[in-house]
C-alpha cells in the first residue's frame, strides 16, 4: 500500500494519497481504512464540527489521519493512537507523503493506558472530535474513559466507524440510551465491499 502511494501520488497533496490507497485496495488487495464511501461521512463531519483538537483512536495505515488532517484549519491538532508499531510506521510515511505531518501526532500505544495521559502529555483540555476505528470492544469503556478523564465537553463530537460490522453491540446500546448522548446513524457499506456498515456519530451533551 505505501509503495502504491509513493508510486501513484503526489507529495503534499492529500487528495492524491487517499485516491492512491483506495485505487489499491479496491484493484489490489483489501484492507481495513474506512474508505471512500464512509470516508465521504467522515470528510462531512469533521467540515460540519471545524474542530480545533482532534483524536483518532485507530490510525492503521493513515487513510482517516490524511482525510481528517486535510480537512482541518491551520491551528487545529489531531492525536492518533496506534497500537501496533508496523502499521505505525507505515502510517508516518503516508502522514508525511501527503505533507500533513505539522498537523499530526501519532501516538504509538493501547487506549486505556493513553486516555488518561491526553491532558498532561499533550496539553488538551477537550476534544471537538473523537473518531473511532480501533478494537471494537474498546469503543465503550473508552468512551466512558473520556468522561471520566474529562476530554469532552458539552458538543463534542463522537464519530464511530463499524458499528454495523464488524459491530460494535455494547457500545451501539450504550450511546443509543444514553440522556448523556444524542446519536445519528449513517448507513453505508463496509469499505470497498456491498457488506452493510455505518457510522454512528453522537454529540456529548455534557
Ligand atoms: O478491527 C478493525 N479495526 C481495528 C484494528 C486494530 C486496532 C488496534 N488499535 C489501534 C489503536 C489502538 C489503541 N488502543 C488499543 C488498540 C488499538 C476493523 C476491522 C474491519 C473488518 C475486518 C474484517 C472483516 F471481515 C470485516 C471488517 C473493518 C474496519 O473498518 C476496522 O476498523
Ligand atoms: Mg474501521
Amino acid at each position: 500500500m505505501l509503495a502504491a502511494v509513493q508510486k501513484n501520488a503526489t507529495r503534499g497533496d492529500p487528495r492524491s494519497v487517499v485516491k492512491a490507497i483506495d485505487q489499491f485496495c479496491r484493484q489490489k488487495e483489501w484492507a481495513m481504512n474506512v474508505g471512500d464511501e464512509k470516508g465521504c461521512i467522515l470528510d462531512s463531519v469533521v467540515t460540519e464540527v471545524n474542530p480545533a483538537t482532534v483524536l483518532e483512536l485507530g490510525t492503521y495505515c493513515g487513510y482517516s489521519t490524511v482525510r481528517i488532517a486535510s480537512l482541518l484549519p491551520s491551528n487545529a491538532k489531531l492525536i492518533t493512537l496506534e497500537f501496533n508499531p508496523d502499521y505505525a510506521a507505515i502510517a508516518r510515511q503516508v502522514i508525511a507523503w501527503a505533507g500533513l505531518e505539522d498537523k499530526v501526532q501519532l501516538v504509538e500505544g493501547a487506549s486505556g493506558d493513553w486516555i488518561p495521559k491526553m491532558k498532561e502529555k499533550f496539553g488538551i483540555e477537550t476534544f471537538d472530535l473523537v473518531f473511532l476505528d480501533h478494537w471494537k470492544d474498546r469503543y465503550l469503556p473508552d468512551t466512558k474513559l473520556m468522561e471520566e478523564c474529562g476530554l469532552l465537553r458539552k458538543g463534542s463530537i463522537l464519530l464511530a466507524d463499524n458499528v454495523i460490522c464488524p459491530g460494535t453491540p455494547d457500545y451501539l446500546e450504550y450511546i443509543r440510551n444514553s440522556p448523556r448522548y444524542k446519536s445519528q446513524y449513517f448507513k453505508s457499506h463496509l469499505e470497498y465491499t456491498k457488506v452493510e456498515d455505518g457510522l454512528e456519530k453522537s454529540v456529548f451533551l455534557g
